[in-house]
C-alpha cells in the first residue's frame, strides 16, 4: 500500500521555480534514498511532502490530503528530521528525544511510562542513552545527530523522512543508521533520505535521482539504468562499481 503519493507541479520561491512536475510514491516496507547535486531540488521535494514547503499539486498521506489531516494525527504517520535542526540546544537529550512522543499524548499531559520506554528504546538504538542528561548544545556533531536521530525514531511512524541524516555519523554509525532503517522498513515501514553518501544510497531498496528541480530517474540502485542515470547527472567523474557484492560509487 502506498503511503504517501505526491504529484507536485510546481514549487514557486522568489519567482524561481524550484521544483517541477513531481510524482512521487512511497509505499510500505521500503527505503527509499533521494539523490542528486547540490542545488537539484532534494530538500526542497522532502519539505513539500512533509507539508513544510507550499506547493503546486498535492500531496495524499494514506489517501487523504495533507493538508485535511488533524496536526497531530498527522505527526503520528509522519516523522520528520530536518536538515541541521536548531533551537533545541538548552534541553537535555533525553527532553529532545521526547519531543518526538509528543504527537501520542494530549496536550499538556505529562509522559507516560509507555513514552518514556520508547524515548529510550531509541535512545538505546542510536547509542545516544549514554549522554541523556547533557544539553544537547554540549554535544559534538555527531553525538547530536544521533540525539536527533532517537527523537525521530521515537516517534514511531509509519512513514519517516529524513534529510541528510547520516551528516557528521562515523562510518560505524552509518551502518548502524543503515541497519536501523532496514528494520523499519522490515517491519512495514517507510523510510525515505536525502543521501549524499552515495555508497550507502546504493543500498537502499529503491533510488529517486534528481537534478535541476526534477526527478529525473527512479529505480532500483542495482540497475545498469539506475548507474547510468547517476553518471549523466553527477558526471563522468562518477565511478560506480561493485565491492564484495555491493554497489559503491567514488569520485574519481
Ligand atoms: N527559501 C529559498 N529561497 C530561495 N531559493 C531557495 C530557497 N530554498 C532553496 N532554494 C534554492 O532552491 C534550489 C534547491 O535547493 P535545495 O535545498 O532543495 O537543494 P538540495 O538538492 O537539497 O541541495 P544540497 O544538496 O546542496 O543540500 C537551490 O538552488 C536553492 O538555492
Amino acid at each position: 500500500m502506498t503511503l504517501l503519493h505526491a504529484r507536485i507541479e510546481r514549487v514557486r520561491i522568489d519567482g524561481r521555480d524550484l521544483l517541477h512536475d513531481i510524482e512521487l510514491a512511497l509505499p510500505r516496507g521500503r527505503w527509499t534514498a533521494i539523490v542528486g547535486p547540490n542545488g537539484a531540488g532534494k530538500s526542497t521535494l522532502l519539505r513539500a511532502v512533509a507539508g513544510l514547503q507550499r506547493c503546486e499539486g498535492e500531496v495524499q498521506l494514506a489517501g487523504r490530503a495533507l493538508h485535511a489531516w488533524p496536526a497531530q494525527e498527522r505527526a503520528r504517520q509522519l516523522a520528520w528530521m530536518g536538515q541541521q535542526e536548531s533551537g533545541a540546544d538548552d534541553l537535555t537529550a533525553l527532553d529532545v528525544v521526547m519531543l518526538g512522543r509528543l504527537p501520542h499524548r494530549p496536550w499538556l499531559t505529562p509522559p507516560t511510562a509507555a513514552d518514556r520506554a520508547a524515548a529510550e528504546a531509541a535512545m538505546q538504538a542510536t547509542q545516544s542513552w549514554a549522554w541523556r542528561d547533557r544539553r544537547l548544545g554540549s554535544l559534538s556533531g555527531g553525538e547530536r545527530q544521533r540525539v536527533l536521530l532517537a527523537r525521530v525514531l521515537a516517534v514511531d511512524a509509519p512513514l519517516t523522512l529524513m534529510d541528510e541524516p547520516l551528516a557528521h555519523l562515523d562510518p560505524p554509525h552509518q551502518a548502524d543508521w543503515m541497519a536501523l532503517v532496514r528494520g523499519r522498513a522490515a517491519a512495514g515501514h517507510g523510510v525515505v533520505s536525502v543521501l549524499h553518501e552515495l555508497h550507502l544510497a546504493l543500498q537502499a531498496d529503491h533510488l529517486v535521482l534528481m537534478a535541476d528541480g526534477r526527478i529525473v530517474h527512479t529505480g532500483a540502485p542495482a540497475d545498469p539504468a539506475t548507474h547510468d542515470a547517476m553518471k549523466r547527472v553527477f558526471g563522468p567523474r562518477l565511478h560506480i562499481v561493485q565491492i564484495e557484492g555491493r554497489w559503491v560509487a567514488l569520485p574519481l
